[in-house]
């Protein structure tokens, strides 16, 4: 290997399309000994307020969500600034890029944009070294699988319907393997299919942005219901096989002028829909709320954190932001982090937001956005941060299995340095209780 194998000798970017039929920027790199790097950035739909700008252009192609600008802003001004870097020099290139943006929340070139460079440029080096993603970024250390939080009754912003709570999900924290926490993720999906085409009718399983279905309920406890009774048809024991999770992505269905949650029929304070939440934790096997509060609202999530004694995910909340980590970390405000590289926007402050939480004892779950494409960076990153919690929707749908299918992969690669941990990651969940 030469010194300069690693240099970077050419940046092309286009738009493709994610799986909400709107286009997004693929950038590609290629280093000079013929390395090559490829990403296509995702999108979200409940997108928290303090998000890096996703640069759209507005004009009336796609409606106003085109993204010229974007590919155009790294067709020309970064390409020409990075060109001739060295592809392992991640950090600089970061930098190289935040510092042309020059903007807090990158809105000059974009935050798709710089993704997508930041993204590739890792994937470049990796394929220069000849090494996959997950072991150019995690070394030997990596070895830890996820525990997938699979997304299977869609409502909120994700789905035509009536359910306030954005994604129930279920959490095979019994499984030994991932391959068979996917196969039981699976098995569940299809019982439920088939319970709710038997109770609603077949339009009850149509699918909304993750893959998960898309039920005409109107609230929380039925679509709850639904999952166990899924669990069960597929022979698993709710709690000890399948747990499950809650994203209730709450600043959707919160009124900041009345200060109250609209949820269920009902309207709650902050106080009552927290109550709320402790009665469903205790009625189910619940291991995880993501966003159970408004996302201003840090001293809520403290008190959540404190009562509900599970875990307790920000989203919206810490956007991957290490500003807002931070005051979420001083205010105890939360147990855990959603991770979303497009959140941010550069693969260096993703890591080092996994960082800071992790030296603080939080969790961190790598995150999907609900517009997704074929890309399967977000596998990578998982194994390679032994993150050991990834949520990237239903077990159905390209989008999604593309990242459960990485995973499959990267599991029969690792052999047996591969480990599953189950509900032992869970560790802010009291212990006992399901
Ligand atoms: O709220 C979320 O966690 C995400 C992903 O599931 O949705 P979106 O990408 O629409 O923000
Ligand atoms: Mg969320």
């Amino acid at each position: 290997m030469w010194e300069d194998d690693f240099d970077i000798t050419k940046i092309r970017s286009r738009w493709v399309l994610d799986s909400r039929s709107n286009p997004t920027v693929e950038t590609e790199v290629y280093t000079l000994a013929g390395g090559f790097g490829r990403a296509i950035v995702p999108s979200g739909a409940s997108t928290g307020s303090h998000e890096a700008l996703e640069l759209r252009d507005g004009s009336r192609e796609f409606h106003g969500r085109g993204v010229l600008k974007a590919v155009e802003n790294v067709n020309t001004v970064i390409a020409r600034e990075i060109i001739g870097m060295d592809s392992r020099r991640q950090e600089d290139i970061d930098k190289k890029m935040l510092d042309i943006d020059g903007t807090p929340n990158k809105s000059r070139l974009g935050a798709n944009a710089i993704l997508s460079v930041s993204l590739a440029v890792a994937h470049a080096a990796s394929s220069t070294y000849g090494v996959p993603l997950y072991f150019y970024l995690g070394g030997m250390q990596a070895y830890l699988l996820p525990v997938p939080l699979m997304n299977i009754i869609n409502g909120g912003k994700h789905a035509g319907n009536e359910l306030k709570i954005q994604e129930f999900m279920i959490v095979p924290v019994g499984a030994k393997t991932f391959r068979e926490a996917l196969k039981m993720g699976s098995e569940t999906y299809n019982s439920l299919r088939k319970i709710l085409k038997e109770k609603y009718g077949s339009s009850a399983i149509n699918v909304g942005d993750e893959g998960g279905f898309a039920p005409p309920m109107k609230n929380t406890r039925e679509a709850l219901d639904a999952l166990i009774a899924a669990i069960k048809d597929s022979g698993y024991s709710p709690g000890k096989d399948i747990a499950l999770a809650l994203d209730a992505a709450a600043s959707e269905f919160y009124d900041d002028k009345r200060n109250v949650y609209y949820l269920d029929g009902k309207e709650y304070s902050r106080e009552n829909l927290i109550n709320y939440y402790k009665e469903l934790v205790q009625e189910y096997p619940i291991v995880s709320i993501e966003d159970p509060l408004h996302e201003e609202d840090f001293e809520g999530f403290a008190i959540a954190t404190q009562e509900l004694k599970i875990q307790i995910v920000g989203d919206d909340l810490f956007v991957t932001n290490v500003k807002r980590i931070s005051k979420g970390i001083a205010s105890r405000a939360a147990n855990a982090l959603l991770l979303k590289v497009n959140q941010i926007g550069t693969l260096t402050e993703s890591l080092n937001a996994a960082r800071l939480v992790t030296m603080n004892n939080y969790s961190l779950i790598i995150s999907h956005r609900s517009g997704e494409s074929e890309d399967v960076t977000i596998s990578h990153i998982a194994v390679a941060l032994n993150a050991g919690q990834i949520k990237t929707g239903a077990p159905a749908r390209g989008e999604r299995t593309a990242k459960y299918n990485e995973l499959l992969r990267i599991e029969e690669e690792l052999g047996s340095r591969a480990t599953y941990p189950g509900i032992g990651i869970f560790k802010h969940y009291k212990l006992g209780s399901l």
